[in-house]
């Protein structure tokens, strides 16, 4: 009997690490494991990169097959700023990409530059999610933690060099940093910043392995370790996408995508032009208040998640940490339109249109921005967490009027790295294991009319919100 070959693919995500155990040549997931992380509170958004490695050990053990993987990947959140000093200690705590004080650095960059060189250079016209806003806002508020800076990598680059020795990274990941073009780092925004090229990994290219497992980490040492990418870049291997297929999906952030054969450059600062972990792109938009936001006005309201009600004309704006799409880093939440006959319930729908409007509003644009025809006939792909959710799926089909497709394997964005990691060992492109692992297949369901009230409403709530949103002195956190 053959010998079972087995892969582990890595999501070290805002809430959480997962990890999922793979067999190679089914695409059966033999085991899952997951441990949380915290994030602070307050204005900052901040996580110990310490923990991400804790909760990766934890996360790789739980899937029962640490020391057997033959090649591992890592996934993981975009953008956050990983500062290390000499000894590859971190100076301070990662600056996550939900943490929009480096809102004044962005405007700034975006002001010095022009919001058509930044899309002409690097794909996209930066907010505070970037990772050069965020080491402009180090900068310029910690200057001695900033001089102390050796080595500056994003979340997933970390765990790979903790896993492998070697500084290295992908060509998605990069894209969302801000200094990453597709021919190399920008020399001139790195000057601009104050940022020694020499502080960053090398950036491999698709295919190419990071290296080996060293001794002394959870996994089997001398397994191989895959270039890994960011979330987002992991998802659309997992999902084994081809172009022009789009993809909602439903987290800490919401995020709406597609792969596409056209580079992305939309200087309006909505759609960032991510590049795929191969050698497409990824045109993006990113919302920061989804099902955080959604849960938590729940909790305010006493309710659970599914107790929605249709009906009432109130809109609910659910910028609890100000808004990245549309770009208002100083927006709080709005409630508009409450009546005496408004029930909960209501509000509570209201809260979920609030939060899926600008995915959905987006989704021809991220098409467009990436020269893929738009057709509402092509099915939206749902995933993360929120997809598991009645009510947010029938939120996304009745603000679409698409078809949805709901895939019925979990955690795509760990899968999507497990695909990465066994196109290492079988040389395969890793969105063609994930499709011979059927990872897309799901629930179809069928196009219900697009609610266009409630989408005018929302936005003309939007519209008349004014100064309640752009007001750098909003109410304090
Ligand atoms: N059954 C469910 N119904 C609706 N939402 C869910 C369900 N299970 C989990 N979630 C939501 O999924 C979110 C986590 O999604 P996930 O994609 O894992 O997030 P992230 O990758 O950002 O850490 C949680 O905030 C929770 O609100
Ligand atoms: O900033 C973005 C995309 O540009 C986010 O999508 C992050 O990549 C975080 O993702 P989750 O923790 O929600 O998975």
């Amino acid at each position: 009997m053959a010998v079972q070959r087995v892969v582990i693919g890595v999501d070290s995500s805002t809430q959480a690490t997962k990890a999922v155990a793979v067999d190679v040549d089914t695409g059966a997931v033999l085991g899952v494991g997951r441990a949380p992380h915290s994030v602070s509170t307050g204005a900052a958004r901040e996580s110990e990169p310490e923990q991400w490695w804790d909760a990766f050990t934890e996360a790789v053990r739980g899937t029962g097959h640490a020391d057997r993987a033959a090649a591992v990947s890592v996934g993981a959140q975009q953008h956050g700023l990983v500062a290390l000093d000499s000894r590859g200690v971190p100076v301070r705590p990662a600056l996550l990409w939900n943490d929009v004080r480096s809102a004044p650095q962005a405007a700034a960059l975006l002001e010095e530059l022009g919001a058509e060189e930044w899309a002409r250079r690097t794909g996209s016209a930066p907010t505070a999610a970037f990772t050069v806003a965020k080491w402009a806002w180090l900068r310029a508020n910690e200057p001695q933690a900033a001089d102390r800076v050796a080595a500056v990598r994003l979340p997933h680059d970390y765990l790979t060099e903790r896993l492998t020795g070697v500084a290295v990274t992908d060509r998605g990941d990069a894209s969302g940093t801000g200094w990453w073009t597709p021919r190399g780092y920008d020399k001139d925004i790195l000057h601009r910043v104050g940022l020694d090229p020499a502080l960053l990994p090398e950036v491999l290219a698709p295919g190419t392995a990071a290296g080996a497992v060293r001794a002394g980490t959870p996994l089997r040492e001398g397994a191989l370790v895959a270039a890994g990418t960011g979330d987002n870049m992991a998802a659309a291997l997992g999902l084994g996408l081809e172009p022009g297929m789009p993809v909602v999906s439903l987290g800490t952030s919401g995020t709406v995508y597609a792969v596409t054969r056209g580079r992305p450059r939309d200087p309006s600062g909505t759609i960032a032009g991510f590049a795929d972990a191969r050698g497409d792109w990824l045109p993006l938009a990113c919302t920061l208040n989804c099902t955080l936001a959604v849960d938590r006005i729940a909790g305010l309201l006493s309710l659970d998640r599914e107790a929605v009600e249709p009906g009432g004309g109130a809109v609910v704006l659910p910028y609890l940490d100000g808004e990245r799409t549309p770009n208002l880093p100083y927006a709080s939440g709005l409630l508009h339109g409450l009546r005496h006959d408004t029930s909960p319930g209501q509000l509570l729908q209201a809260a979920y249109d609030g939060a899926a409007y600008s995915l959905l509003t987006a989704v021809d644009d991220v098409l467009r921005a990436g020269g893929e025809p738009v057709d509402p006939a092509v099915p939206l792909l749902l995933v993360g967490g929120g997809a598991k959710g009645a009510a947010w799926r029938a939120t996304v089909r009745r603000l679409s009027g698409r078809p949805v497709c709901v895939p019925a394997a979990q955690e795509l964005v760990a899968l999507g790295a497990a695909a990465q990691a066994a196109g290492l060992l079988t040389g395969e492109a890793p969105d063609e294991v994930a499709r011979r692992w059927g990872a897309r297949d799901g629930v179809l369901l069928e196009p219900t009319p697009r609610d266009t009230e409630t989408l005018e409403r929302i936005k003309d709530t939007l519209r008349g919100a004014g100064a309640l949103f752009t007001s750098a002195r909003g109410p304090a956190r």
